[in-house]
């Protein structure tokens, strides 16, 4: 099985997670290789700089999109809070509005924008005092997206029961 629907709440999360030692699965909320290496270097990135620069994740995608922010940008949230050792339910940030105070120096925020067609857009910005680092995929269309889906499809045929992340079949 192949799943690269995104939205699951926790319960549905956990769902899968139960069923998925059943049978070969591979379960990724972006199918696209230049996403998967845009995660790797996220961490890269994120490894050296540490807590010395506020990290923050913006996505862009078409108005047609019901689920925010994107499947993408929490696992990219999520893979910066695991490499700076933190937990992205205690220091995610959903957007601001109001007076919300002075940013903590660990927050991770995520920050969701949709209009008209755009394909879906993804950056992390790590900005520090002085300097900023910005590193963004932008899909111009969703043949990358698809192309890795039908690689996953046929990847899984020949995989061990379990849940298999996407970077096994892509790297
Ligand atoms: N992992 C990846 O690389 C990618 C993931 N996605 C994700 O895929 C999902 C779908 O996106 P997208 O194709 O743009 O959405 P669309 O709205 O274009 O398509 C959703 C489809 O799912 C069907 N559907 C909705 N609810 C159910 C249900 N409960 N049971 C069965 N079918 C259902 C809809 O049917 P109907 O029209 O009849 O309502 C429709 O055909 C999103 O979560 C998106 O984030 C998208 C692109 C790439
Ligand atoms: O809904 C979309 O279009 C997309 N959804 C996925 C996500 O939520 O991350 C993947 C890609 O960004 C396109």
């Amino acid at each position: 099985m192949v799943i690269a629907t995104t939205g699951y709440d926790e319960e549905e999360l956990a769902q899968v997670h139960a069923l998925a030692p059943q049978i070969p699965c591979v379960m990724a909320s972006n199918m696209s290789v230049g996403i998967n290496v845009m995660l790797q270097a996220i961490q890269l990135v994120a490894n050296v700089l540490g807590d010395d620069y506020d990290v923050e994740v913006i996505e862009a995608h078409h108005n047609q999109k019901v689920d925010s922010p994107s499947g993408t940008a929490l696992r990219m949230a999520e893979v910066l809070a695991q490499t700076l050792d933190r937990n992205l339910s205690e220091v995610g940030v959903y957007g601001r509005h109001g007076i919300v105070g002075k940013r903590t120096k660990k927050e991770i925020g995520i920050h969701a924008i949709r209009g008209g067609d755009l394909a879906g857009d993804h950056t992390v910005l790590f900005v520090g005092t002085g300097d900023r680092l910005e590193i963004t995929h932008r899909g111009q269309n969703r043949e990358p997206l698809a192309r890795g889906a039908i690689r996953a499809a046929r990847w899984v045929m020949g995989a061990p029961k379990g849940l298999h992340d996407i970077a096994e079949v892509l790297f």
